[in-house]
């Protein structure tokens, strides 16, 4: 049931009972594991435009997190394979282990219509016999995804240490190791498993801290660079984020990158605004680029930057979204600092854009 009283009738899937939360669509054709527990999507039940899902079970490699994220699942059928090969199971078991609300036999193209002609909107799915009208209640009185901080709730309570790139090697240009590892610290609003792993493939050992750290532990660690993660709900609300960036950038030649929620951060740090996007960006095929290069990119973002808010004298916007000419990534003219509104560690998705992290490598081996 969408918050405009529209209703879609399937069958259950996962675990049993109602997940209220923003309904948005991912267009990707392959990972819906890193799909699911990208910490991202919390608060969201995630409409897959692919039509069977579920035909690579469950695999500790394709974990974004130890547990899935999302509110709730849409699909359109769930794929009929269950051999026994897989490391962790079925979809369908993995879901009710987690206690995660899905439903399938929905007609996802008539869905994704709606939402791409009306927006997000909240919704809810529900397999426990509520009413519907205490149901459209519920989804009714339900916040909205604007004005939400939601990094706290899947924050690290603690910090910890990662050095590990994952065990695939693409290509010789995607790894680096320096004599010395970098030394990072990554404030974790959300942060993907892929972003550690890609981050440690180009030569860097990461500290991953909480997200409202402070500017005196950030430094404690006596960082070569930092990097600012993605996480869910909108950034304009992530206030001890963005002063943090803020006091991050007035210091003197201290390489930071952001992705995704960071770049967003980077960008409000930098006095910019940031708006909600009509249905999101959520998928794995969306060109950025400027000056003729191009980029395929993985994306999933409900709220951008707004272009003319940015100071023109101190930013140069370097990537734009091709389809829509928001603003994909940014630099900071002044100092070493950038951000990208995309995901360049992919996961799922093409590796076009690994390259940033090589840059943010790149400044920090320069400043030794
Ligand atoms: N993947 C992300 O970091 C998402 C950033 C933010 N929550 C948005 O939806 O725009």
């Amino acid at each position: 049931m969408l918050a405009d009283g529209t209703v879609l009738r399937g069958e259950s899937f996962g675990a049993r009972g109602t997940a209220i939360g923003e309904v948005v669509f991912n267009t990707g054709m392959t990972g819906y594991q890193e799909v699911m527990t990208d910490p991202s999507y919390s608060g969201q039940l995630v409409t897959f435009t692919y039509p069977e899902l579920g035909n690579t079970g469950i695999n500790a490699a394709d974990q974004e997190a130890d547990r899935p994220h999302v509110r709730g699942v849409i699909a359109r059928q769930l794929s009929p394979c269950t051999s026994s090969w897989r490391s962790e199971g079925d979809l369908d078991g993995w879901l009710l282990r987690h206690g995660v609300v899905g439903i399938r036999a929905i007609d996802t193209r008539a869905l994704v219509r709606h939402l791409r002609d009306g927006g997000a909107i909240n919704g809810a799915i529900c397999s426990d016999g509520t009413s519907a009208s205490a149901l459209l209640d519920q989804v009714r009185s339900a916040p909205s995804m604007q004005g939400l901080n939601l990094a706290a709730s899947v924050t690290t309570p603690n910090p910890y240490h990662w050095d590990q790139p994952c065990g695939v090697v693409f290509d010789a240009r995607m790894q680096s190791q320096p004599d010395c590892p970098y030394r990072v610290v990554a404030i974790d609003f959300g942060i993907k498993r892929a972003i550690l792993e890609r981050l440690a493939a180009h030569g860097c050992e990461v500290t991953v801290l909480p997200a409202d750290a402070s500017l005196e532990q950030v430094l404690s660690y006596k960082p070569e660079g930092v990097f600012l993660s993605n996480g869910p709900g909108d950034p304009a609300a992530v206030s001890s984020a963005i002063e943090l960036a803020k006091s991050l950038i007035a210091l003197p030649d201290l390489p930071l990158f952001g992705i995704c929620l960071g770049h967003q951060i980077l960008g409000l740090a930098l006095g910019g605004t940031t708006f909600k996007l009509g249905y999101g960006h959520r998928g794995l095929n969306h060109p950025c680029g400027s000056s003729g290069q191009v980029e395929i990119t993985s994306q999933n973002h409900g709220f951008a930057l707004v272009p003319e808010s940015l100071p023109a004298d101190r930013v140069r916007v370097t990537h734009h979204n091709l389809n829509d000419h928001t603003v994909a990534a940014l630099e900071l003219l002044e100092a070493p600092v950038f951000g990208v509104q995309y995901h360049p560690e992919a996961s799922p998705g093409p590796h076009d854009a690994d390259h940033h992290f090589a840059r943010f490598a790149a400044l920090m081996a320069s400043r030794r």
